[in-house]
């Protein structure tokens, strides 16, 4: 079998030719010397180790031909071209090793090796755009020197050229002309204000590079670099062969990774890791490739990759099997393999799985005890909605209305009373209230609990809990039986948004140890809950944190916009500090986002409309557009309201899967962890965005943090946009939308 390593012209080809270029690949992959391939050295090549390959009567692929000293040859793989274009390339290109820090980088042949380079063609230094960028320097001005790229091993001409360009658009554009993608990525970390130490540790630029460009093996292992591998891919198999050349950019998440990225799937952690990074940088694909490391080098390892609900736990299934379709998850909690499911539905496992653990015996109590006081140890029962608004309506008129409210009490429930495992009036008046808004003296505390007591006095007598109960009694049956857990590793996607009983769960679920914990989160995307710190709950993550920067689903100009939405607020991480945005950025670009103003709600209805149906009639995959609005009445009323203009729409529910053929309309907060590749706003006016009736009602202290998780949601609902996004809203926008020009579509 030979090796076929994917190169960089992977992405460029054109469409009509993928059929029959794995075919051609397949081919050679099984048997390099099928009669058929016609795989031929090239006259006066650059690279000795050039060749060209048939893929049909017109069309060739250009290959290099490694053997070195392994038994099998291996295939780099450039791109299928028209017959004479494919001689040309083959004889103008080689494979070369990077001299400054040992990464593969395929070169044209005119050009030679960095430092003597002939100058990349840098584009005229051009003005900012005005409502981009604020004020424009360039890198020259911030005084980097070209040594300072050549010292990284970046090409000294397409440094030089980059010195002097001005707004991120420029160098965008200039980016695209690198002599290698880790090259372009590192130019525009540069420009975004990483630091060159940052930059060479983040693709492992150290290394002194003792390698011969001209040996086989030597160059083997230059394609496997960290930096060389965000453009050669060695493939594994033939499903993974088919799947990136029938679907490149689809695929590219699966073989193509940032150094940064894989890092964080291959590393070994002395504890609970955290990865954090801005909407899209990839941390749900680096959980995914973990969780098959994890698994591939254990396959005895019990592996659960978790989130915040079914439906994102429907999702990692489905992302699971794409990456790689040999992997059965784990049919059962505990068991070897990979076991995928959202949180409350591992909680659901473990009370069924240990019902004998939560009554006691020998007069110990048990874990129902242990967490909610005496009372019966049947629990599997929900605890119906309203069970907050009764007992508040009934006990709490000690507490003034302000603090009589199920949103203010069911928080302070789950925050304080149940990870604090409080079962007492005494314990609740003693219980630390760290992190909330709102303060309370003793006889306030006392009228709190007096509403507690009666909702839980009301759930034990039918036999029901909550979710955060259900979390918090599974995290306590697994600490009682102090075992080496049910999981070696756990991995857990959206972590902001999970509340402490439910981080105790997931602490509780792996034994303490090596590569225990690994959590990725957004703090910038928190729409549920209060603000969290993972220390408090046992997840000690000591400098065991990292960030990613590059964001790959959104254009450079929606996340500019979605990052205007944060810009007006403060935001801390899950281990209290300050979360930045600093070097977000991404390396495509699209349309300006486009803010439209509607005279009334009739006219929101024709614009939106009008949008989608512009879009479809352009060919859009249906499913592909996302309606995205602040509530569930809303997201009800706009189906029909479309549908009456001639526009078929579906609302996707909470728990429902979206159907495919017809564009999707979902609420802000279903939308969480979903992309689309075009995406309308609606109904984010200035009455609709921040929800005020419902920031309104609570206590004074807990409003800024109400307001907060409302800049979050329009922040998520921007950032799922992969191309193009729609911003609408009757009579003036939301004050939290960044502040742009209006204009109506043609
Ligand atoms: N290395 C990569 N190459 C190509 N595409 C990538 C890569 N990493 C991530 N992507 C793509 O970027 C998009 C966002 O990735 P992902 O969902 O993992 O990001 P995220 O950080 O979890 O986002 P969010 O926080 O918004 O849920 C996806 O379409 C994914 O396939």
């Amino acid at each position: 079998m030979a090796q076929i390593i994917l190169g960089p012209g992977l992405s460029g080809m054109d469409g009509s030719l993928h059929q029959a270029t794995y075919r051609f690949l397949a081919k050679l992959a099984a048997d390099d010397t099928a009669p058929g391939l016609h795989i031929e050295p090239i006259n006066n090549s650059a690279d000795p180790r050039a060749r060209t390959g048939r893929v049909d009567i017109s069309n060739r692929a250009v290959l290099f031909k490694l053997q070195g000293s392994q038994q099998d040859a291996s295939y780099v793989f450039i791109g299928t071209f028209q017959h004479d274009e494919a001689i040309s390339i083959a004889q103008k290109s080689r494979v070369n090793i990077n001299p400054r820090n040992g990464v593969a980088e395929l070169i044209p042949v005119d050009e030679q090796p960095v430092a003597t380079t002939l100058p990349a063609t840098p584009p005229p230094a051009t003005e900012p755009p005005a409502a981009a960028d604020d004020v424009e320097t360039s890198l020259r001005d911030r005084e980097f020197t070209v040594d300072d790229f050549t010292d990284l091993g970046i090409d000294a001409a397409f440094a030089e050229g980059a010195l002097d360009l001005l707004g991120s658009d420029a160098v965008l554009d200039y980016a695209e002309q690198a002599p290698a993608t880790w090259q372009a990525s590192a130019l525009l970390d540069v420009y975004t204000g990483e630091s060159l130490t940052a930059i060479r540790e983040k693709y492992q630029l150290d290394q002194p590079a003792a390698a011969d460009a001209t040996n086989d093996d030597d160059l083997l292992a230059a394609l496997k670099h960290p930096a060389a591998q965000m453009e050669f891919a060695f493939i594994e198999d033939d499903i993974a062969l088919r799947a990136a050349i029938e679907n490149p950019d689809f695929s590219a998440w699966r073989i193509f990774l940032h150094p940064e990225q894989r890092a964080y799937t291959t590393r070994s952690y002395n504890g609970p890791f955290r990865i954090s990074g801005g909407a899209g940088t990839g941390k749900t694909v680096v959980l995914l490739h973990r969780a098959r490391e994890l698994h591939r080098r254990n396959p005895e390892a019990r592996i659960v990759l978790t989130t915040f609900n079914r439906t994102l736990a429907d999702a990692l299934k489905e992302q699971l099997s794409v990456l790689d379709p040999s992997i059965v998850p784990a049919a059962e909690l505990g068991e070897p393999g990979i076991y995928i499911a959202g949180v409350d539905a591992i909680a659901h496992r473990v009370l069924t799985s240990y019902a004998t653990e939560l009554g006691g015996s020998d007069g110990k109590p048990g874990a129902v005890a242990q967490v909610l006081g005496p009372r019966t140890a049947q629990v599997s029962k929900h605890t119906h909605s309203q069970a907050w608004a009764i007992a508040a309506d009934e006990h709490g008129a000690g507490l003034g209305p302000e603090l009589c409210t199920p949103s203010f009490l069911e928080s302070e429930y789950a925050t304080i009373v149940l990870p604090n495992l409080v079962t007492t009036r005494e314990e609740y008046l003693k219980a630390r209230r760290t992190g909330r808004g709102v303060s309370l003296n003793r006889a306030r505390r006392n009228a709190v609990w007096d509403v507690i007591e009666a909702y839980r006095a009301a759930a034990a007598a039918d036999g029901t809990t909550d979710f955060e109960e259900k979390s918090a009694i599974a995290a306590q049956v697994l600490r009682n039986i102090n075992g080496r857990g049910l999981a070696d590793h756990v991995l857990v996607d959206e972590a902001q948004d999970l509340s402490p009983s439910r981080l105790m769960l997931l602490r509780a679920l792996a034994a303490p140890g090596k590569d225990d914990l690994f959590i990725a989160e957004d703090s910038h995307q928190r729409i549920y809950g209060q603000p969290i710190v993972l220390g408090r709950y046992s997840i000690n993550i000591v400098g065991r944190a990292r960030r990613l920067t590059l964001n790959y689903r959104t254009t450079e100009q929606n996340l500019r916009y979605a990052l205007g939405i944060l810009s007006g607020a403060e935001y801390t991480d899950l281990v209290d500090e300050p979360e930045s945005t600093d070097a977000y950025r991404s390396a495509r670009r699209g349309p300006q986002p486009r803010p439209v103003e509607a005279s009334s709600l009739t006219d929101e209805y024709d614009i939106v409309a009008h949008t989608v149906r512009e879009w479809l009639d352009a060919k859009v995959a249906p499913e592909s557009i996302g309606l995205l609005v602040p509530t569930r009445k809303e997201g009800e009323s706009l189906p029909r309201a479309l549908g009456d203009r001639g526009v078929p729409v579906a609302f996707v529910d909470r728990d429902t899967a979206g159907p495919t053929g017809t564009p999707q309309v979902m609420t802000m907060h279903r939308a969480k962890g979903m992309e689309f590749a075009k995406v309308v706003l609606v109904g984010v006016g200035a009455k609709n965005m921040p929800r005020t009736y419902f920031i309104d009602a609570l206590p004074e202290g807990d409003r800024a943090d109400a307001l907060q998780r409302e800049r979050s949601l329009l922040y998520v609902a921007a950032t799922r946009a992969r191309d193009e996004l729609v911003v609408v809203y009757a009579g003036d926008p939301s004050d939290l939308l960044p502040q742009a020009v209006s204009g109506r579509p043609a």
